[in-house]
């Protein structure tokens, strides 16, 4: 199915507009009060731990992620959050490609190397990876890969939402989960099959 890319634009002035502009006003580095205490609200929002990748005429690159959400299973599609800053973020606009790789414990310090500041080559030196229908890089052992296409990107704030559509998808039988909850890294315990 062809779906027309299309982008829109929320600000954070439109969001926010409720406040007033000093709130939400930070330089770089420093959060205002309002985004810390939006992270510390987060950091106990318990979430999968996902490295995303992609491949194509931009090259390879790949990121840790915890901001991925299921849209809908009409088409089977998939959200995911990116900065825009990241070094990462051109790769994925260009080739409108990507893989949501889901990570289980054994992954933890692989989660370490792809949300640091490794140059992008080396992230793939740890780690089996093979390629499903699009050419995104999956890793061998996760619990689940899902290889997707990007079919419409949304802009909010510093973040792009890239909505994501399933063309496949492998599974681990056994799997566990990694899990980041109050900055830090815990284990789900096995699936039942
Ligand atoms: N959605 C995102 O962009 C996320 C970014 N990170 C980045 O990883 C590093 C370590 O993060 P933590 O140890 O969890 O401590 P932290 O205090 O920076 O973040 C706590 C929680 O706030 C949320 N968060 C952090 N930065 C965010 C951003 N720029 N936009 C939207 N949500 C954000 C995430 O849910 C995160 O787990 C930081 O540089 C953080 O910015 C971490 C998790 C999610
Ligand atoms: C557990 C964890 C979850 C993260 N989740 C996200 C996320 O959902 N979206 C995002 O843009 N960055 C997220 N990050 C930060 C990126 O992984 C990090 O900025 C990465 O190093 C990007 O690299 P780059 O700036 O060199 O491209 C997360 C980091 C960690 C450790």
């Amino acid at each position: 199915m062809n779906t027309v890319i299309k982008e829109s634009r929320v600000t954070q002035s439109s969001l926010m507009k409720h406040k007033s502009k000093e709130s939400f006003t930070s330089t770089a580095g420093n959060l205002t009060d309002m985004q810390q205490s939006f992270r510390d609200a987060m950091s106990k929002l318990a979430a999968a731990v996902n490295i995303i990748t992609t491949e194509g005429p931009a090259g390879r690159a790949g990121f840790t992620a915890s901001a991925v959400c299921s849209v809908t299973d009409e088409p089977p599609t998939l959200l995911v959050c990116l900065n825009r800053s990241a070094s990462v973020y051109k790769f994925f606009k260009e080739n409108m490609v990507l893989c949501v790789n889901t990570l289980g414990l054994e992954h933890k310090d692989l989660s370490g190397v792809f949300g640091g500041k490794k140059a992008l080559e080396e992230r793939f030196e740890q780690g089996n990876w093979s390629t499903l229908s699009t050419g995104s890089p999956v890793l061998e052992d996760a619990s689940i890969s899902f290889d997707c296409k990007i079919k419409l990107i949304s802009s909010v704030g510093t973040h792009d939402i890239l909505i994501c559509e399933v063309l496949d998808i492998k599974h681990k039988p056994d799997c566990e989960s990694l899990i980041y909850f109050n900055r830090d890294y815990h284990q789900l315990s096995k699936c039942k099959n």
